[in-house]
């Protein structure tokens, strides 16, 4: 498992566009490292985990960083999260609010330390999410609590956040690591291709199109580990027919 931590706790871990892009190469060495099953999102310290976009640096068009160019990147990010092949677990102590609530929700799974507070900040500073910020939190709270997260901007304690099924466990905040890495560990006992395509199939009964696309790629993958699929290429490489007479078809 690896442990990728936003770590800004002077400004309760809120992003920039470069925090976002130092998270993205985080994210790509979990996903390409094979010995890595499990990632952990969390922020540095204990009184947040991430509070949204660095109002900061907020500039007409998006967040800048110093190239001058705003941007929104925190939504390739929620993406990169979601199609990660592997569980990301959110390791929650304080603040998760705006832009970090999101991650959160984009996140597999979250444990929350009881000093955890989860909510939507942006009618507030002039923001919003129409996207996953949207869409995750329907399918995690229902119409109704979504609306009144959004509309109201008010801030939930970790127990309330855990009855509306934004989290997985509430823990005390010193048992917050040890709980985190026994869930990781369970997880890791697990077959990697069982999870890696349950995350998928989770994922394509919501993501249309872009769910056929993961799971094709599990297929792919799963079919060129195949004889059969590896024998259409050891034929073209030896110029002669393929065989595939050989294999069954199974019901
Ligand atoms: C998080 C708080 C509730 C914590 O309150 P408290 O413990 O009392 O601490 P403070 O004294 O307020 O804060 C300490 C220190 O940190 C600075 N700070 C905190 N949060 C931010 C922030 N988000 N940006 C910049 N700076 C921040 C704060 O100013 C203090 O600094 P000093 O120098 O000591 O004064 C509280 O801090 C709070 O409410 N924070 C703001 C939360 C917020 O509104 N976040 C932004 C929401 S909008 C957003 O995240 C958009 C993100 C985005 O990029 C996006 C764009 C387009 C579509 C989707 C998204 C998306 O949401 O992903």
């Amino acid at each position: 498992m690896v442990q990728i931590t936003i770590n800004r706790p002077h400004k309760r871990n809120a992003f920039t566009p470069r925090t976002v892009t130092e998270m993205s190469k985080c994210f790509t060495d979990a996903r390409e490292d094979p010995d890595i099953g499990v990632v952990i999102l969390t922020g540095a310290g204990t009184m947040a985990f991430c509070s949204g976009g660095d109002q900061s640096v907020r500039q007409i068009g998006g967040y800048a960083g110093a190239d001058g160019v705003p941007r929104l990147n925190v939504l390739d990010l929620q993406q990169q999260i979601r199609h990660l092949p592997k569980p990301v677990i959110a390791m929650v102590a304080g603040y998760a609010v705006g832009g970090g609530h999101i991650l959160h929700m984009m996140c597999d799974m979250t444990i929350s330390a009881d000093n955890g507070v989860f909510g939507q900040t942006g009618p507030r500073v002039g923001s919003f999410d129409a996207g996953y910020g949207v869409a995750q939190m329907i399918r995690l709270v229902g119409q109704k609590r979504a609306r009144e997260i959004w509309f109201m901007c008010r801030l939930y304690s970790a127990e309330e956040a855990f009855r509306m099924g934004l989290v997985n466990k509430v823990v005390p905040l010193e048992k917050l690591e040890e709980e985190t890495l026994v869930w990781c560990r369970e997880i890791l006992r697990n077959s990697p291709t069982a999870i890696r395509v349950l995350k998928a199939a989770l994922n394509a009964t919501e993501d249309g199109q872009s769910g056929l696309w993961e799971l094709g790629h599990n297929a792919t993958l799963l079919f060129y580990q195949s004889e059969e699929g590896n024998e259409g290429r050891q034929a073209f490489m030896e110029k002669r027919p393929p065989n595939f007479s050989q294999f069954k078809r199974w019901p």
